[in-house]
């Protein structure tokens, strides 16, 4: 069994659609999902505002690769096009696979460019680590330490302070 934790956003086009449909995507593998925040764009300000969420996921024939090849699927099937003169640009879907643990529990470490685990931006991020906690409230990123103690050092603080819960936007795993 491996299983993994996703971070998924969206800021372009129907946001919550694109979500649902990388949820849905997923299948089986689906444990929980997050509630659903809106959250100001980082890295690259003149963009729309995102929606993130994050999934818990597992299956007992994934390896780490796999999870990334879901990932990318579930971006092609949104039309996500990339923009190489714009690194954090808008995007129609954008699933990155923050951490992945092995059948023993482990956490899955791994230097190389093409899946570097853990996600190497995900300890700054509040918007991966506020959906995470939702759904692993004593979780901890290799590395890193507890999220919760990650959520509240700086300078992930100011950014979590701007996430906007939106219980009005469910993410169902099964719609
Ligand atoms: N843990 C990971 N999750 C997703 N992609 C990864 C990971 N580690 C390395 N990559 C590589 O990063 C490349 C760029 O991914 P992507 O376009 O999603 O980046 P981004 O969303 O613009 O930026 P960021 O990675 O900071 O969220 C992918 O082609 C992928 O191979
Ligand atoms: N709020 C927010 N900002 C971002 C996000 C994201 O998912 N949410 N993803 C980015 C590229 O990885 C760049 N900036």
């Amino acid at each position: 069994m491996t299983r993994a934790v996703l971070s998924i956003g969206s800021n372009l086009g129907d946001r919550l659609g694109h979500l649902r449909a990388a949820v849905t995507g997923l299948g089986d593998a689906v444990l929980v999902v997050s509630g659903v925040y809106e959250t100001p764009p980082l890295g690259d300000a003149e963009q729309p505002a995102y929606l993130n969420a994050a999934v818990m996921v597992a299956d007992p024939a994934a390896a780490p690769g796999d999870w990334l090849a879901r990932a990318h699927a579930a971006e092609r099937s949104a039309g996500r096009v990339r923009d190489p003169a714009r690194r954090f640009g808008p995007r129609t879907l954008d699933v990155d696979v923050v951490a992945v643990w092995d059948d023993t529990g482990r956490p899955v470490l791994s230097d190389d460019p093409e899946l570097t685990l853990p996600h190497p931006r995900a300890h700054q991020r509040a918007f991966v680590l506020r959906p995470w906690i939702d759904i692993d409230p004593h979780g901890r990123l290799a590395g890193h330490g507890w999220l919760t103690d990650l959520l509240n050092a700086e300078p992930v603080a100011g950014d979590a302070l701007e996430l906007n819960p939106r219980p009005d936007l469910a993410l169902e795993s099964d719609s």
